[in-house]
């Protein structure tokens, strides 16, 4: 195929303006890397075609899956993804051969005023059961709304007066350019960030050796090992992007730190744990504090569920 430089590589993209703007990035990132040109292939997936389907499935892999055909079936050579929206469980044929140095991972708040200056009773909205979650406990008096739709028609909802405020990925303000909108970005202690957010994730097919080590060389083993562990915490508390888990990970003097929770959908109450280790035990570092997650309640708090997004 065209991993030895026999025309550009394909990169299969969604082509909403964050998906484009991430791809662009990594196919930057690569050429300069490696000096092999790369083209963007953009693909419709069924998630973008159909928000019906994407209610009903909860959005798990929804956008994923589209690509990982195109990468099947060979019409493009590797696809890049927001690492959050990867489902936990490994696909059949596909590889994982980068995760890039991570953007920011924080949650902001996007309105006209910082979370502590809201109204009593001000509309915040948010899609994620774990934003609702953390949301609550810090302020219970807000009304949180349940919204769905892209970063502009959810900042839309801000400028219309429809909502006060919504709260949204820091990174994919920052991809589509709109950090303007931002008041407040939320500290990992006040809410934790999803799984693997602010992180970007390039997968091709698992049997083709040469162009996973070219892919290879845009991959950062920090950032891996940091959303290996958060991954990790998400696949055996069996939960998915719908569920309310927040995690995060980092490096620190070559030693990672990891802080999970889950929290009760009405905010009153939240199982809060870390835990430290070599990277090289990322994922056991995961397993366990999943473990004490469960031991402790989690199972019980994500069943609990009261608000349906719409
Ligand atoms: N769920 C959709 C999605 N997938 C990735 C991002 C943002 C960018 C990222 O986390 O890498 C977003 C939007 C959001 O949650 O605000």
């Amino acid at each position: 195929m065209s991993t030895a430089g026999r025309g550009p590589l394909r990169l299969g993209t969604r082509k909403s303006l964050m998906a484009m703007t991430q791809s662009r990035l990594v196919a930057d990132a690569l050429s300069q890397r490696t000096g092999h040109a790369v083209e963007l292939v953009g693909v419709t997936t069924e998630g973008d075609v159909s928000k019906a389907l994407l209610a009903q499935i909860g959005g798990t892999g929804v956008f994923v899956n589209g690509l990982r055909d195109k990468l099947l079936s060979g019409e493009v050579d590797f696809a890049v993804h927001s690492l959050k929206d990867l489902p936990t469980a490994p696909a059949d044929g596909i590889a994982l051969a980068a995760t890039p140095p991570r953007d920011d991972p924080r949650d902001a708040l996007c309105g006209p005023a910082k979370l502590a200056d809201l109204p009593r009773g001000a509309r915040v909205g948010t899609g994620s059961p774990r934003r609702v979650a953390q949301l609550r406990a810090l302020r219970p008096d807000l009304d949180v709304v349940p919204i769905r739709g892209n970063a502009d028609t959810r900042l839309r909802k801000v400028t219309d007066g429809e909502l006060d405020a919504v709260v949204l990925a820091f990174a994919g303000l920052k991809r589509i350019g709109r950090l303007e909108a931002v008041a407040e970005v939320f500290e990992p202690d006040q809410m934790l960030p999803a799984p693997g957010q602010g992180s970007l994730a390039l997968e091709c097919r698992s049997d083709r050796a040469e162009l996973r080590a070219l892919l290879g060389t845009v991959d950062d083993p920090a950032t891996r090992a940091a959303v290996t562990a958060e991954r990790t915490v998400l696949a055996v508390l069996e939960a998915g992007c719908s569920a309310p888990v927040g995690t995060y990970a980092a490096e620190v003097e070559e030693k990672l730190h990891l802080t999970a929770t889950v929290a009760a959908y009405d905010g009153t109450r939240q199982v809060r744990l870390s835990a430290s280790g070599h990277p090289e035990r990322a994922e056991e570092l995961g397993r366990e504090l999943a473990n004490r997650l469960l031991a402790q309640g989690a199972d019980q708090l994500m069943g609990e569920r009261d608000i349906e997004p719409r």
